[in-house]
């Protein structure tokens, strides 16, 4: 066995390895015998393995293992490490397989994929953008190939029917948005020939934190018709006037603005007068708060940046453009009206879904990534899935030096800066993470003014990107690129083919430089990880200042601290409550996590309830069997007239729509009263409690509703002369599924907490004079 296998077995919280490195050597010794097989002769191997379900015996699991190699050395001429094959062993028993960044992580979810799909079940993997599914899916085609495994993949672009095609092979690679705007399309069909995606099996993620942590509460939206919210223009040039700290005020942490009470004044005064808070004209303060916050704390190049005259939002923890998402409501309107583009078009939510819920449809998940114990609890509390450390295949030789703390953020760039001047002169290196677009920018233009060349990574398509990042191992290069850029990309040293990789290693290979911890430790690790890989030297360190937002926001103290002349502060005590402010920022960011995850899961229970009663009607005429009891005269008259399958397929139609059209209205009223639920901390009350409270009624009765308006709208029927039930005559008109997008995270915890804040004021106030 090797040592990098036996050194990690024990890594506390985490599955035993045991069972699988003992599969090690028998694996190894099929070896030679493989070998002399023809590939029909290996092919055969890896059918046979069919012939029982999951899971696999320890037997098979060998044999499956030993082909998978054997098949992989013949055609990617890249015959798997043992820890890649603990790796397989790790999915197949669905758990998340740690493997830090180059280790070969596309390979064994290939081989698991392949492995469960010889067993009869349908493997999902899931890329987090369409770059990687193709990529991924088109390099190792011919493995799958040999193990007579079909596999297909899908992007943006496929049409319906390259779905459905991509989506009955064995082995489906798509990105997680595209795979979540299927099932969503899939939930409106109305005949079930028309669906794509089929019953879910197996999810293998590719970068698993990423997608089950940082994106979990993005719901992917599917929306009808178009139509266009106005632009509030007289809000932005009213709230662009005003004077911060003194019209208004910003919490500590930029996710909460509240106006003051000079600041109404100025905005009622301006307003011709209007009373803000009056009751019987709620319209105006809404608009002034959305207003206020596209103005006051969405800032561009840092939480969005404008391009061809549209605004787009930055993913905050993947750092790039997010091309498909947008902000809930009126804050995206808000932002355009500040920016003074042209107001995108929005459209009626038919139907949402989170990331989340996604993955769960899956029977069994499984998934791979480079950090996932840092967020092995969460893994655990939201997708019951463990997590299995592999050990590096060579001992990472990486030096991750402290971190650099500095009193300005001033003087942390000059530190940045002439660090990067250093190394450079050197040969080696360097790649800086910033924490934004506008800090990568900026850094960039300094170091430019400082007569460094550097290549800027950020805003790029998927595939640029990662043809840039390849490339960031070249002797003398300087890339800086926001925290996930080109993820997924190897780094290798010298560049891409490696000509000069004797001179880099020379210099102690890539040179990781952080400009700033990020919110979690997590992602500070993703950065590192991109030097170092299988056993290259390599370095990282972090650059922080007390003033960061990390800092400033998150560490109960951040003044008296001792600075030398260039404002480096050494005190060991200063460096952990570095470390401690990240641990709240973690805290905090899995609270929100939580939050959203109990809201979502009562939704999920009511939609669960539409969803299998729309099956019954697609699948056993549910539909048909209702009207012809609740209508009976007439359901007999149109059967006699236009035939019993006609008017199954009327009554279908009717049924279907009313249950759409009252799912996608039950939609928007939870999502108004999520919103307005903040205004309940009035009363002290627990807001998830009160959402229950009123969410739940709110749905009794919702099947029996949908009943009575299809038996409603089934009673106008009238059979025309051609001897068919035209539905659209009666106003059975299906809603064109014409957007799907992402909502961005909601960046603050509540549009309406200003709102909140102002009211308790008055109320506090109206209780004195009483
Ligand atoms: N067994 C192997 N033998 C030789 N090369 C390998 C082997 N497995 C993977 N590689 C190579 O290692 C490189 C990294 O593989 P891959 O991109 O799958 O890594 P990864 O773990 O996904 O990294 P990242 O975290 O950057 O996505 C690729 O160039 C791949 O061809």
């Amino acid at each position: 066995m090797a040592d990098s296998v036996r050194r990690l077995l024990g890594k506390p919280g985490a599955v035993d390895l045991r069972p699988y490195t003992k599969l090690l050597e028998s694996i190894e010794a099929r070896e030679p015998d493989l070998r002399e097989l023809s590939d029909a002769e290996l092919t055969e191997k890896a059918t046979d393995l069919g012939n029982a379900d999951l899971p696999y015996d320890r037997h098979d699991l060998v044999e499956l293992c030993a082909v998978g190699r054997e098949a992989a050395r013949r055609t990617l001429d890249e015959r798997p490490y043992d820890v890649q094959l603990l790796g397989v062993m790790a999915l197949l028993d669905g758990h998340i397989a740690e493997m830090a960044t180059g280790e070969g992580k596309t390979l064994s979810g290939a081989l698991a994929a392949a492995g469960f799909a010889l067993r009869g079940q349908r493997a999902h993997v899931l890329s987090v953008n369409d770059y990687l599914a193709r990529r991924d899916a088109e390099w190792m085609a011919p493995l799958y190939d040999m193990l007579g495994v079909a596999v297909s993949w899908i992007g943006e672009e496929s049409t319906r029917e390259e779905r459905r095609a991509a989506y009955s092979a064995d082995v489906t690679y798509a990105s997680v948005s595209e795979l979540g705007f299927d099932v969503l399309r899939d939930r409106m069909v109305t005949d079930l020939d028309e669906r794509v995606v089929p019953a879910p099996d197996i999810a293998i993620i590719d970068e698993a934190d990423s997608v089950l942590v940082d994106e979990a509460r993005v719901p992917l939206v599917l929306a009808g018709a178009a139509e266009t919210a106005g632009a509030d223009a007289e809000m932005a040039e009213l709230v662009r006037r005003l004077t911060p700290g003194v019209d208004y005020e910003i919490d500590p942490e930029g996710r909460n603005v509240q106006l003051t009470d000079a600041g109404i004044d100025k905005c009622e005064q301006e307003l011709g007068g209007v009373d803000l808070y009056d009751e019987d004209d709620t319209s105006v303060l809404p608009r002034v708060n959305l207003a206020l916050h596209a103005h006051a704390l969405l800032q561009r190049d840092v939480h969005y940046v404008v391009r061809d005259g549209e605004v787009r939002l930055i993913n905050e923890s993947r750092g790039r453009i997010a091309l498909l998402q947008r902000w809930p409501d009126g804050l995206q309107a808000a932002v355009e009206a500040k920016e003074k583009v042209d107001v995108s078009d929005t459209g009626e939510v038919l139907d949402s879904l989170t990331v989340q819920s996604l993955v769960l449809r899956y029977p069994t998940r499984c998934g791979m990534t480079g950090t996932a114990m840092a967020v092995a609890e969460q893994l655990r509390e939201f997708y019951e899935l463990e997590v299995a450390v592999i050990p590096p295949n060579k001992p990472c030789i990486r030096e991750d030096e402290g971190t650099r703390l500095y009193a300005t953020r001033e003087e942390k760039e000059d530190a940045l800066a002439e660090e990067i001047a250093e190394v450079h002169a050197t040969g080696r290196p360097v790649l800086v993470g910033t924490q934004d677009v506008a800090e990568s920018e900026l850094l960039a233009k300094r170091l430019t003014g400082d007569g460094l060349e550097c290549v800027v990574l950020n805003a790029k398509n998927d595939a640029d990107e990662a043809a840039v990042i390849a490339e960031a191992g070249t002797y003398g290069a300087i890339t800086v690129s926001t925290q996930m850029a080109g993820r997924g990309t190897d780094i290798r040293l010298g560049g891409s083919d490696m000509a000069d990789r004797d001179r880099v290693v020379e210099q102690g290979g890539l040179y990781v430089m952080g400009y700033g911890r990020y919110p979690s430790s997590r992602l500070d690790d993703q950065l590192r990880g991109r030097a170092g890989r299988q056993g290259d030297p390599g370095a990282s360190v972090y650059f922080v200042s007390v003033e960061d937002d990390l800092v400033a926001n998150n560490a109960p103290e951040t003044r008296g601290y001792e600075a030398q002349g260039d404002g480096a502060i050494t005190d060991d005590s200063w460096l952990r409550m570095v470390d401690h402010a990240q641990r709240v920022s973690e805290g905090k960011l899995l609270e929100v996590h939580r939050n959203t995850w109990r809201y979502n899961k009562l939704i999920d229970v009511q939609r669960s309830v539409v969803l299998e009663h729309r099956e019954a009607v697609l699948a056993d005429d549910l539909g048909d069997r209702q009207l012809r009891v609740d209508c009976p005269a007439h359901h007999a008259e149109l059967v006699e007239e236009a035939g019993a399958e006609e008017t199954a397929r009327a009554a279908r139609l009717i049924t279907l729509y009313h249950l759409d059209r009252g799912w996608t209205d039950h939609n928007a009223y939870l999502a108004e009263l999520r919103e307005g639920i903040h205004l309940r901390f009035l009363g002290r009350r627990d807001p998830l409690d009160e959402f229950n409270a009123d969410a739940v009624p709110a749905f009794k009765g919702f099947l029996d509703e949908a009943r009575a308006r299809a038996a409603e709208t089934f009673a106008e029927t009238e059979v025309d002369e051609n001897g068919t039930i035209d539905v659209a005559e009666v106003g059975v008109k299906r809603p064109t599924m014409t957007w799907t997008y992402m909502v961005h995270d909601h960046p603050f915890s509540s549009a309406l907490e200003t709102v909140v804040g102002r009211f308790r004021g008055k109320l506090a106030g109206a209780g004195e004079t009483a």
